[in-house]
């Protein structure tokens, strides 16, 4: 029995082969269009996040992409198969994680995942019972193994899921909302495991989610879909930039002696380069607030106090320093396609 695969990351830099490709991808039922010509690329080895509001069309994709939903027009395909000519030979080679999954509560988590496995493999029962044990190592569930699962927490569910998902050692992991109903605890287990299963496994892993955080924190790249349509798609990093995120704000608050001093302070910072915005508030009794965006966190943080504070009259009465997260990048997106 296949156990593992040779899950070694591209040295060189050529990209890896994609995964799964959709073009002009489109679901309709009735009158709702639930997706509307979604042209995907996931790339092999990576953890992709599909990030988007309820009603988005995440679950809908997923279900398309295992052929258990035909299309109503494009096309896509998985490991290069078709996904509606060859969803069998698909759904061979992946792990589906469904967003509510169910499991026989009088059952143990070992009995689970055997008889999960027993779908996948015929060989002799020890290797049936080594694919189990490692599947409950990975997740964390062996000192749990043999209690009745009616007794499990969300985050236990989610991990035995996990497992049961994993079982056939499958080269895609598709998992719908895989952290959703967790608490921060549970949440970070369930990420720790994936990004396990892409670095020891190789495994790529498509998720939904609409949780920012937890696709800042493992996803190699991101599409952004709401009612239906994409609104972004690429590597987390360029996201973040494409969104404004991922860069420093500085805020102040300054005192001035005059408009004289305190607009000299304004062009000595303006002339620096990693200075991508300067923004002006009124406070109250004479003071002024500035937040100032910019390009170079660590120029700012060496310069900006120096450059206010080279004249005389203008005083520093607060300053302060946030990054931009991927909530900020997601958020002028949104607004950027017209509206909330
Ligand atoms: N079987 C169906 N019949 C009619 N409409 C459907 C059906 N399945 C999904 N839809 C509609 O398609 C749209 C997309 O639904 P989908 O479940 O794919 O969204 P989602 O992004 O997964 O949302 P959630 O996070 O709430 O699961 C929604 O407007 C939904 O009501």
């Amino acid at each position: 029995m296949k156990t593992s695969r040779d899950h070694r990351r591209a040295s060189d830099s050529r990209p890896e082969p994609l995964v799964i490709e959709t073009r002009g991808l489109t679901k309709t039922y009735g009158p709702v269009v639930a997706l509307k010509e979604l042209d995907l690329s996931v790339r092999r080895n990576s953890i992709f996040g599909f990030l988007g509001p309820n009603g988005a069309g995440k679950t809908t994709t997923m279900k398309l992409l295992l052929g258990l939903a035909r299309p109503s027009s494009g096309s896509g395909s998985v490991f290069g198969k078709d996904i509606v000519r060859e969803s069998f030979e698909i759904r061979r080679r992946v792990g589906y994680l469904a967003q509510d999954p169910r499991y026989y509560g009088y059952m143990t988590a070992r009995e689970t995942l055997r008889f999960a496995a027993r779908f996948f493999y015929s060989g002799p029962e020890e290797a049936i019972e080594r694919r189990v044990g490692e599947s409950l190592d990975l997740v964390g569930l062996s000192d749990r193994a043999d209690r009745q699962i009616k007794g499990f927490s969300g985050g236990e569910l989610q991990r035995l899921g996990l497992a049961q998902a994993q079982i056939n050692d499958p080269e895609l992991l598709i998992l719908d909302e895989p952290a959703a109903s967790l608490d921060p605890m549970g949440r970070r287990d369930v990420l720790e495991i994936m990004e396990r299963l892409r670095d020891e496994r190789g495994t790529t892993i498509f998720y939904s989610t609409h949780i920012l955080d937890d696709v800042q924190r493992v996803s190699d790249s991101v599409a952004v879909l709401r009612n239906g349509r994409l609104l972004a798609q690429a590597p987390i990093e360029e996201l973040l930039t494409a969104g404004g995120a991922g860069t420093a704000v500085f805020e102040l608050i300054l005192k001035s002696v005059s408009e004289k001093a305190l607009g000299e302070a304004r062009e000595r910072v303006r002339s620096r380069e990693w200075v991508s915005a300067l923004e002006e508030s009124p406070g109250p009794g004479g003071e002024h607030g500035w937040v100032v965006s910019t390009t170079d966190e660590a120029a700012a943080e060496e310069e900006l106090l120096r450059l206010i504070l080279a004249g005389r009259g203008v005083r520093v009465l607060s300053f302060g320093k946030r990054r931009q997260r991927l909530e900020d990048a997601f958020f002028n997106l949104i607004e950027r396609d017209g509206g909330s």
